[in-house]
């Protein structure tokens, strides 16, 4: 056994070395860059790193991580260390964390606040970093990559290559016919709210050149470490093109803390419903957004969304809308959601100035996101969660919530950051909800207008800027009536095939894209979380359980081995259980990780003390549903009660004046 002096030496010599290769990686960038490479390549490349663009801060950390992986392959394949002697040695993790790692946060002062963190740290007392921004993405399942440390997962059992993405998604995701099927008892607001609250909850960046997107296709960028281009086959039925650009994600150190070890990712906002998506999650942020003098937050003419940031506009009159995400402008439905939530902080900094006049435009700020998320969590535990889960399931995670009085929940030893196999697999169940075309739905509700192909309106917010955003309740009463897509095995072409597509008529494939995604972060495959969910496990193609023959067929034709399918497609062709839009083993890891970001939450809205609520305030909040809310800013009415199911005789139209809202005089001074 060596000894720790000697360990001590080689985690010494191997940070020196992984410095060295964090020094020529910034170097190749830069020549990249110079070189032009990373300025050409296809329009599509730019479009799709408006989404998964970095910030600053993470750029830090992902240096972090590259030494991180540097330092843990040395210390493994050159010095003989098992991976899991480099994450117990106290002599690797010091001089690692010395160099690279950031001071621990004190948390003095958050300890006793009534309000968040703006970054999401301190929730946890003795676990700062916990659900905060730039951070780690935590992990249910260790990585399987296929050198254990950073490659991602291509090799399937018997040695042979995985079958590519976009083979995958031409057998499995094309529907046949291009018709994929509707869900006739859910609305498009399921789909709507899954992405908007996705994006108060995960954005991971990927690595990004020296100012501009990399690129991952051409003989001048072959074998690049950033890259994980997508194989096209040559008999492929849309793309002329060999090659899909793919630029992996940026590395974080180990998860738990800031540690050496197999590659992690990062997520750059906060993991808890907080309202970062209306908010964002810096202080600059808040800057940009937020009127200092009243508390309010800016809004452009017609009460729309500022402008600002980056998306492409097909009227010269319009603007691409500004917001805490920067993914707002990624489809109206979308950007929708956004809207309604800055107008529903203003209504309540308006009713809250009138019962409160002592308070300062700060107090009045605070408390208003303090408000609004506790309504985001409101929304999204009592009307989203079981228009997508079993109710048997919401029992099952602890994600019911209570009638009256406070709950006693909080448990600090959960973590409740977003998960890598949510983020990267099974919350993007929601891609094949998607429809084919968004239009808007006149007050007659009967008068459709303006039917636009969904890929047209992708980061184009035209539909709801146009005419000074008359028309945003049209598109409102469209999200609310209208039938989502089945969460299946199928895709609309419009993110199958045009995915961002530019005038040179080149796009990506979202499905293929989170299939490649998902070995880029080197999630172990279906059967292994089959197995992680305590569910039956297949051991041959034709007893995997939840699924139709149809897809049995699919599965054996593609891949080699039971044991090589890939998590999202495993999970996305599951049948969806009796009332539940998911299947087994998305409602699992679906139902975990609510349960995570609801108990690992010291300002969950329903906790007692003064991180929560008085009694008195939660029963007004409580009486509210996002029908109210949309009532209130957008002026659809009538509206059915319950706006992720479609309206029938128990969720009939009712005028908004009936539906209860909040009484502010709850907040008035005791
Ligand atoms: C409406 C059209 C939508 C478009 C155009 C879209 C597009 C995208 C894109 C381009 C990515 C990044 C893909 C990658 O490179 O890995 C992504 C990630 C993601 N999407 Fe969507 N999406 C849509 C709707 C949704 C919906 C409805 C949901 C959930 C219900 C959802 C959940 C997610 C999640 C969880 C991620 C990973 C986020 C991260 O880790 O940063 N998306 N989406």
């Amino acid at each position: 056994r060596r000894s720790d002096g000697d360990i001590r030496r080689s985690a010494k010599d191997a940070i020196k070395a992984g410095e060295k290769t964090l020094n020529d990686h910034k170097k190749e960038l830069k020549q990249f860059k110079d070189k032009g490479i990373d300025r050409k390549g296809k329009a599509s490349k730019d479009r799709h790193s408006v989404v998964t663009q970095s910030r600053r801060e993470a750029d830090h950390l992902a240096e972090a991580g590259l030494v991180s992986v540097e330092v843990t392959k040395i210390l493994t394949e050159q010095e003989g260390l098992t991976l899991a002697e480099v994450s117990s040695s106290p002599e690797v993790q010091e001089e690692f964390r010395s160099e690279f790692c950031p001071v621990p946060i004190s948390c003095s002062q958050a300890r006793d606040s009534a309000y968040r963190s703006v970054d999401g740290s301190c929730n946890n007392l003795n676990n700062p970093h916990w659900g905060a921004a730039v951070t780690p993405q935590p992990r249910y399942q260790p990585a399987q990559y296929d050198d254990g440390v950073n490659s991602p997962r291509t090799t399937a059992t018997d040695g042979s290559p995985l079958p590519s993405p976009r083979l995958i998604s031409n057998n499995l995701f094309r529907a046949p016919g291009d018709c994929t099927e509707t869900d006739h008892a859910r609305t498009l607001m399921v789909m709507a709210w899954g992405q908007f609250i996705d994006h108060d909850i995960v954005a991971t960046p990927v690595t990004q050149g020296d100012g501009a997107p990399i690129t991952c296709c051409g003989t001048e960028v072959q074998n690049r470490v950033d890259c994980l281009p997508i194989p096209i086959p040559s008999d492929d039925p849309h793309f002329n093109d060999t090659c899909m650009e793919f630029v992996r994600s940026a590395p974080a150190p180990a998860a738990d803390g800031c540690e050496a070890g197999p590659r992690e990712q990062i997520n750059q906002i906060t993991s808890f419903i907080d309202g970062g998506v209306v908010y964002g999650d810096t202080n600059m942020k808040w800057l940009e957004l937020v009127d200092t003098n009243t508390g309010s937050m800016l809004t452009s003419d017609g009460d729309l969304l500022p402008s600002g940031g980056g998306c492409r506009l097909s009227d010269s009159e319009d603007f691409c809308q500004l917001a805490g995400d920067h993914r707002v402008n990624v489809i109206p439905s979308l950007g929708g959601n956004h809207l309604v939530f800055v107008r529903e902080h203003n209504r309540i900094v308006e009713e809250l100035r009138r019962v409160r006049p002592d308070w300062d435009a700060a107090t009045v700020f605070q408390e208003t996101r303090k408000i609004i998320g506790a309504l985001l969590q409101q929304i999204n535990y009592r009307e989203f969660l079981p228009s997508i889960l079993r109710e048997e399931d919401l029992v099952k995670y602890n994600l019911k919530l209570q009638l009256t009085g406070h709950s006693s929940s909080y448990n600090s030893s959960r973590n409740p950051g977003a998960k890598n196999v949510f983020n990267a697999a099974a919350f993007r169940f929601g891609h094949s909800q998607v429809p084919g075309s968004i239009a808007y739905v006149l007050r007659d509700f009967m008068t459709r207008l303006e039917s636009t192909p969904t890929e047209s309106t992708l980061l184009d917010p035209h539909m709801l800027i146009t005419r000074s955003g008359r028309n945003v309740a049209d598109l409102a009463r469209f999200v609310v009536t209208s039938n989502s897509m089945k969460v299946d095995s199928h895709f609309e072409d419009a993110l199958r095939d045009h995915l961002f597509e530019g005038p040179d008529g080149v796009g990506f494939d979202l499905g293929a894209l989170n299939l490649q995604r998902g070995r880029d972060h080197g999630l172990p495959p279906y059967n292994a979380w089959r197995q992680w969910c305590g569910l039956p496990v297949a051991t041959s193609f034709s007893d995997l359980p939840d699924m139709s023959d149809e897809n049995k067929a699919v599965f054996a034709d593609l891949y080699s081995d039971v044991d090589d399918i890939d998590v999202f497609a495993g999970g996305v062709a599951e049948t969806p259980l009796d009332g539940a839009a998911v299947g087994p083993l998305f409602s699992c890891i679906i139902g975990n990780q609510f349960r995570d970001m609801k108990e690992g939450d010291r300002y969950w809205y329903e906790n007692r003390g003064r991180e929560g609520f008085r009694r008195e305030q939660l029963a007004e909040i409580r009486k509210v549903r996002f029908a109210k809310i949309l009532c209130d800013n957008l002026g659809v009415d009538p509206i059915q009660p319950d706006v992720f199911h479609v309206p029938n005789p128990n969720n009939s139209w009712q005028s908004c004046q009936s539906l209860p809202g909040i009484n502010f005089s709850a907040w008035k001074r005791r």
